[in-house]
């Protein structure tokens, strides 16, 4: 196959899986979205982790949410447990990094709040234990995976929330990751908002 092949596969294989994820994912697409709006409209924060990928996917979808996505709102509370470089590395260098977004978990969360737990393989151990620091602190999970949900679907109670991508190959599975996070996104404005 030649380049221009190739690219145009990956186009065509991106696109068909955005379809075949938008059947079973809208639904609790709009769940995650309604929660959130509570855990916000309560004084909640949504706390975002995921590696690599996952973790500009942190980053992105809680800057949307501290500054605007598309429409003018004040601020909303959240924040991306993969920015805090020093944080990262003592928490690394002094325990493991297994816990690097746990410990984090553990000293910022309050019940009520949120945790967006990302990973395309849903077997990372540090967003596991986040996942499982969730839980200790009486936070509701949002778990946003693919390859099945790996152990972190496993770890999940019926109050969290599984968003699983119908794919295992990774680069796919973002790129409906992040479509998946511009529809929360519109969703939490258009349950604020209204419709424009
Ligand atoms: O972005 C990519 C691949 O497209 C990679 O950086 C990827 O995010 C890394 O391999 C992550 O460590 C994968 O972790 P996870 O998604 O399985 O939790
Ligand atoms: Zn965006």
């Amino acid at each position: 196959m030649d380049l221009a092949n190739r690219i145009h596969q990956h186009f065509t294989d991106s696109a068909h899986l955005k379809l075949q994820a938008m059947e079973v994912l809208a639904e609790p697409i709009g769940q995650a979205a309604e929660r959130m709006v509570t855990c916000l409209m309560r004084d909640g924060k949504i706390m975002a982790c995921g590696n690599g990928g996952s973790a500009a996917d942190s980053q992105h979808f809680s800057s949307e949410l501290l500054n605007r996505f598309e429409r003018e709102r004040p601020g909303l509370a959240a924040i991306a447990l993969t920015t805090d470089t020093s944080t990262l590395t003592s928490i690394a260098n002094d325990y493991a990094y297994e816990q690097v977004f746990a410990k984090q978990v553990r000293a910022l969360g309050q019940p009520g709040d949120m945790l967006l737990a990302i990973s395309t393989s849903g077997n990372s151990r540090n967003v596991l234990e986040a996942v499982h620091a969730a839980h200790e602190r009486e936070i509701t999970v949002i778990a946003l995976t693919g390859n099945g949900g790996g152990q972190i679907a496993e770890a999940l109670t019926a109050e969290d929330i599984h968003i699983c991508v119908p794919s295992s190959i990774t680069a796919r599975i973002q790129e409906v990751h992040l479509l998946t996070l511009h529809c929360l996104c519109d969703a939490i404005d258009y349950l604020l908002l209204g419709a424009e």
